[in-house]
């Protein structure tokens, strides 16, 4: 497994006692797997996110990604969350090439090989449809077009495993689904692995290889759906049958996995 999570248990500590978010949790995923991560609300989902990049360190159980122990902050993750948080006062070019003025071993080189780099950042930003808008700022973009430029500089160090958490939920619905469009497209192209984290069971079925479903806190896996689907998807898929049948299928289990601690 190129990532996998055995038995994990996270607590955080609390004025009222410690929080325990997650309890024997494990999962793993393939090498160039798109996994997706789905459950209700508070269960854990973004402290998994957490432990598996390394920002936070399990009270027990083991974390490895790559064939190696997680023990600290992993610079071959790239992240993009719900908010892209790029920063105002830089173009959208010098927002994407950021990480590699701080990941190592892209910074000694950086100085040395600037303009092959900014070539790479500018292929990045045309292959997600944002061709000549390395020059504007990221208050001159629209939402869409700022997640997109968020997604480039996720992977602009070249990351084997990208972490997205929820980067599709404050856009509206058309546009999200350009921006699934988007995601299948990079994933297709650079095969990095994904764990994806959502509330939106359409999405994951869109873009996942496989599905956890995690229990309400504290988390655990409680199922493991693989999607049939054969790629690339197109996106009338969302409304066949077997499609719907399958966010039925997780909605339902979602559910009974809220109704247990209600
Ligand atoms: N730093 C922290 N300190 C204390 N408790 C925390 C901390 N971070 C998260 N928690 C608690 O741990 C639990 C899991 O939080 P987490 O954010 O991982 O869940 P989530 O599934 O991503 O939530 P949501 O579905 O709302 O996005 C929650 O009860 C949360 O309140």
């Amino acid at each position: 497994m190129f990532v996998s999570l055995d038995g994990v248990r996270l607590a955080y500590p609390s004025d009222y006692g410690e929080v325990l978010a997650l309890d024997g949790l494990t999962m793993g995923i393939e090498e160039g797997e798109f996994a997706a991560v789905v459950g209700p609300s508070g269960c854990g989902k973004s402290s998994l996110m957490r432990l598996a990049t390394g920002l936070h360190l399990p009270q027990s159980g083991a974390i490895r990604v790559a064939d190696k122990p997680v023990t600290g902050p992993l610079s071959i993750t790239g992240m993009a969350f719900q908010n892209p948080s790029l920063l105002p006062w830089r173009t959208t070019l010098a927002n994407v090439m950021l990480p590699l003025e701080i990941v190592r071993p892209h910074r000694r080189r950086l100085k040395h090989e600037r303009t092959a780099y900014t070539q790479k950042a500018e292929d990045l930003l045309s292959l997600v449809g944002l061709e000549g808008f390395g020059a504007r700022f990221p208050w001159q973009l629209s939402g869409g077009m700022q997640q997109r430029a968020n997604l480039c500089r996720a992977l602009i160090h070249d990351p084997v495993l990208l972490m997205l958490d929820e980067p599709f939920g404050a856009l509206d619905a058309f546009t999200r689904e350009e921006l699934w469009a988007v995601m299948q497209d990079l994933h297709a192209q650079k095969r990095f692995t994904v764990i994806l984290v959502t509330h939106d069971l359409r999405e994951a079925i869109y873009l996942a290889d496989k599905i956890f479903v995690m229990s309400a806190r504290p988390g655990r896996i409680i199922s493991e759906h693989r999607v049939p689907f054969p790629r690339p998807r197109p996106m009338d898929i969302t409304y066949e049958r077997e499609f719907v049948d399958l966010v039925q299928e997780l909605r339902g289990e979602i559910a009974d996995a809220r109704k247990e601690v209600a």
